[in-house]
């Protein structure tokens, strides 16, 4: 029956769709109406907010007029609701984009606008876009994929920025490099994805000490560099000997600079030599917990490392050598001297205390100091590049049998 009813009150069904009513052209209208309506109070709103965080950090200009004086703050153009909300932005004289981003500002500013980090890119002349990030941009973790350079001189994947930018590394370009971090927080994957994409590179010979025995050794059986590695604490002397020989050929090669050249360049005949410290504070302790020889019958295997280590540290640049160093933390005492330690050009921290995190960066690094000691795995503050200090994500590169096959798949063999 009401079916019936229905049927007799609506016309004939033709296959096309109907031209909207009255009603429903009105609604339309007015919902576009309310929309314009939101987004002008939103972009009032979010105006308001930016002027008056700007003025409170000082991100303006005080003016003086007739009436007294006046505080003028950067031009908001057009606002975007988002997500991620955004806003046009319009710099007055003197100011950079990274003044809104720097560690000082970013934070603040980004919280007084309902966010959790601020993105800003230039658009034209004066105008940048600045972004409001909703949730910490390097949360998510990304994956490395299988991949390897072709020399020592094609820059690697390191790990990408906050603004998205992905930092490449190429170990001929900087110096030493030194990565910290405490237990679980990410610096073994670091040199895993490191040592993957470099053990192909016919110019790269990947040496070096791991009292660990899981970042250098079985992994790399049957590769050219295995022979030119030392692990466990079997024979914690055979680490002093390595170190020693490296520096023999250290040696070697600045005395057999060529004319007119300052530096040794890395070839397939006189590759860069990788030197990896795993862990090198628990080699300096194994070392120095063994015997010492008598006066006069030799020298403590601590010293022996620790000297050839620091030699390696100051000459070994120019003789294409690069020290890739692992440490919980970076104290002085604990990595052979704040000599040695001053020697690293690209510095890496993990997941550390506030102190440790100043001891390898520097004090400007302190009032990050609070936050990054509780990072997540795979998070890290770099300074080096030619860039100031700034926090990271390291990609990912798998479980440790990934890392495995990588280096049994790339690692480079003695041609037959
Ligand atoms: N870049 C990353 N992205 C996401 N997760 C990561 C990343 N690096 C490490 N992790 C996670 O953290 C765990 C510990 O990482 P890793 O072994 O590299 O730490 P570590 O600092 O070397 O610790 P340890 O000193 O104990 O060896 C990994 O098993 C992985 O689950």
């Amino acid at each position: 029956m009401t079916t019936k009813t229905l049927d007799r009150t609506r016309p004939p069904t033709t296959g096309h769709r109907r031209p909207p009513g009255f009603i429903s052209r009105w609604r339309a209208r007015r919902a576009e109406r309310d929309q314009t309506i939101a987004a002008h109070r939103l972009a009032q709103a979010v105006t308001a907010e930016f002027r008056e965080a700007c003025t409170a950090l000082r991100l303006c200009q005080y003016v003086s007029v007739a009436a007294g004086v006046t505080v003028r703050t950067p031009r908001v153009g057009a606002v975007h609701g988002g997500p991620p909300m955004s806003l046009s932005v319009e710099l007055m004289a003197g100011q950079e984009p990274a003044d809104f981003t720097s560690r000082e500002n970013g934070p603040r500013l980004a919280h007084s606008l309902g966010g959790h980090g601020l993105r800003v890119e230039p658009l034209a002349g004066r105008w940048v876009r600045v972004t409001v990030l909703n949730h910490d941009p390097l949360r998510d973790r990304f994956g490395l994929p299988s991949l390897a350079v072709n020399s020592g001189y094609e820059a690697l994947i390191l790990g990408r920025t906050e603004d998205g930018i992905t930092l490449g590394h190429a170990f001929t370009d900087a110096g030493h490099l030194a990565g910290q971090g405490q237990n679980g927080s990410g610096k073994t994957n670091l040199c895993y994805g490191l040592l993957s994409q470099v053990a192909a590179a016919p110019d790269v010979l990947v040496t070096g000490s791991d009292i660990t025995g899981l970042l250098l050794g079985r992994p790399w059986d049957g590769t050219v560099h295995r022979p030119h590695q030392v692990v466990g604490t079997g024979d914690v002397p055979a680490h002093a000997v390595l170190l020693e020989d490296l520096v023999s050929e250290m040696d070697r090669r600045l005395a057999t600079i060529p004319p007119r050249r300052d530096k040794i360049e890395a070839t397939p005949t006189t590759p860069l030599m990788l030197v990896v410290l795993e862990e090198f504070p628990g080699l300096l302790r194994a070392a120095d917990a063994l015997p010492k020889p008598k006066r006069g019958e030799g020298v403590p295997v601590g010293d022996r490392i620790r000297s050839a280590v620091l030699r390696l540290l100051s000459e070994g640049r120019k003789a294409a050598f690069r020290v890739l160093m692992l440490a919980q933390r970076f104290e002085a005492t604990a990595v052979g001297g704040g000599y040695a330690r001053d020697q690293f050009a690209l510095r890496i921290s993990f997941r550390v205390p506030a102190d440790s995190l100043a001891m390898l960066h520097g004090d400007d690094a302190r009032p990050l100091g609070r936050e990054h000691a509780n990072a997540a795995a795979g998070i890290a503050y770099l300074s080096g590049l030619g860039r100031d200090c700034e926090r990271i994500r390291v990609p990912y590169l798998g479980e440790y049998g990934e890392y495995v096959d990588r280096i049994q798949a790339h690692g480079r063999r003695a041609a037959s």
